[in-house]
């Protein structure tokens, strides 16, 4: 059963997940720093290359962007206060691709941007934390 809804700011977060704040009958709790990541304040040619490259080197930023560890520690700060703040509950989380990887990057490595690549938009995977650890992971998408 899952008990509280949270989201990034942004629009496309918030709709993925209303539906199921609504079936809940709870409403959403905005996290300002589940928010996608700041790619760059200039337009970007090529959105992949541009993504791989912050994979090379996780403190590149592009002009204006954040890096991969920059946006990976605030990410992962909201989640370990979401995990303090809801022991013990059920939490769907409405965010992005990038910061998604990123934070589950933190907890196994093996998340990285071939990962990324792969996500199809939307995806849904359900986490699993013991005393804040991450011990596993399941697609639920189809
Ligand atoms: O992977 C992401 O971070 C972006 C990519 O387009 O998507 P979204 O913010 O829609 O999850």
């Amino acid at each position: 059963m899952i008990n509280h809804v949270i989201s990034s700011p942004y629009k496309r977060a918030k709709q993925t997940v209303e539906g199921i704040a609504d079936y809940i009958g709870q409403e959403i709790v905005t996290v300002e720093d589940l928010k996608e990541r700041v790619l760059s304040n200039k337009p970007i040619r090529n959105f992949q290359e541009a993504i791989s490259k912050l994979w090379e080197n996780d403190s590149y930023s592009w002009d204006g962007g954040e890096s991969n560890l920059d946006a990976q520690k605030r990410a992962v700060s909201a989640v370990q206060d979401i995990l303090q703040t809801y022991e013990d509950n059920n939490i769907v989380i409405g965010s992005h691709g990038n910061i998604m990887v990123l934070i589950m990057n933190f907890f196994d490595a093996k998340y990285d941007f071939e990962f990324w690549r792969q996500l199809s938009m939307p995806d849904i995977y359900q986490l699993s934390f013991s005393e804040h650890q991450l011990f596993s992971v399941k697609r639920l998408w189809n």
